[in-house]
């Protein structure tokens, strides 16, 4: 399953925020977004992820194939780093066999297994919101920042999350300010601003 953007405006209160994106992103591959903050990474990414809604062009495949992540989210601070993750193995049909151990394994979260998510440190919340990603069965993943809060160790594990996940053919769209030496193509929204397109246009 490859992603298709064609002639997509994205925008932020009815304001457009990027115009004149066109791409392709085919299984096995990433995509690293650039630009400077405010440019409008996240706006690509939620819009990418049907979390709002496009302002004129098309996005394939549909949300449902795609899974986003960013900051904490979806997590449940009354329950255990383990129960978290097996909320969402449940929900996404994954709660069965060893799914939820593995997720656990890839960010060395054991430790933390009984921990409540609302005593969490950033980083550790961090881990746990990205060990999610494996548990959704979801194959294309956007994730915003993903290595905010992360050490060094822990951005070394992440990039090797995203490998095995291109490997079996998954897709990644990443905001990062950091070079987490994925392979894959680079995407500066800069050119693609909605201001700087209409300075260019006078
Ligand atoms: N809810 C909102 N209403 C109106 N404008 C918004 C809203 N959220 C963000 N914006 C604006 O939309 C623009 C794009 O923001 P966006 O968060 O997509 O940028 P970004 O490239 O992800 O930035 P950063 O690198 O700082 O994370 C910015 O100018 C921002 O101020």
């Amino acid at each position: 399953m490859s992603v298709s953007v064609r002639d997509l405006v994205v925008g932020r209160g009815g304001v457009p925020v990027l115009a004149g994106l066109s791409f392709d992103v085919a299984p096995g591959h990433a995509l690293i977004l650039r630009g400077p903050n405010g440019a409008g990474k996240t706006t690509l990414l939620r819009t990418l992820a049907g979390l709002q809604p496009p302002m004129s062009g098309t996005v394939t495949p549909n949300p449902e194939s795609i899974a986003y992540g960013a900051h904490r989210d979806g997590m449940k601070g009354q329950l255990t780093v383990e129960e978290n993750l097996q909320f969402w193995a449940g929900l996404h049909g994954l709660g069965r066999g060893d799914a939820v151990s593995r997720a656990m394994d890839v960010f060395d979260l054991g430790r933390l297994a009984d921990r409540l998510a609302q005593h969490l440190s950033a980083g550790q919340g961090r881990r746990l919101g990205l060990a999610r990603l494996m548990l959704t069965g979801r194959p294309i993943w956007c994730l915003d920042e993903p290595t905010v809060s992360l050490d060094a160790e822990n951005t070394g594990r992440f990039a090797g999350m995203v490998r095995d996940h291109l490997e079996t053919g998954g897709i990644a769209i990443i905001a990062t300010h950091i070079d987490l030496g994925l392979s894959g193509d680079v995407l500066d929204v800069t050119p693609h601003r909605a201001r700087a397109r209409e300075l260019m246009a006078l």
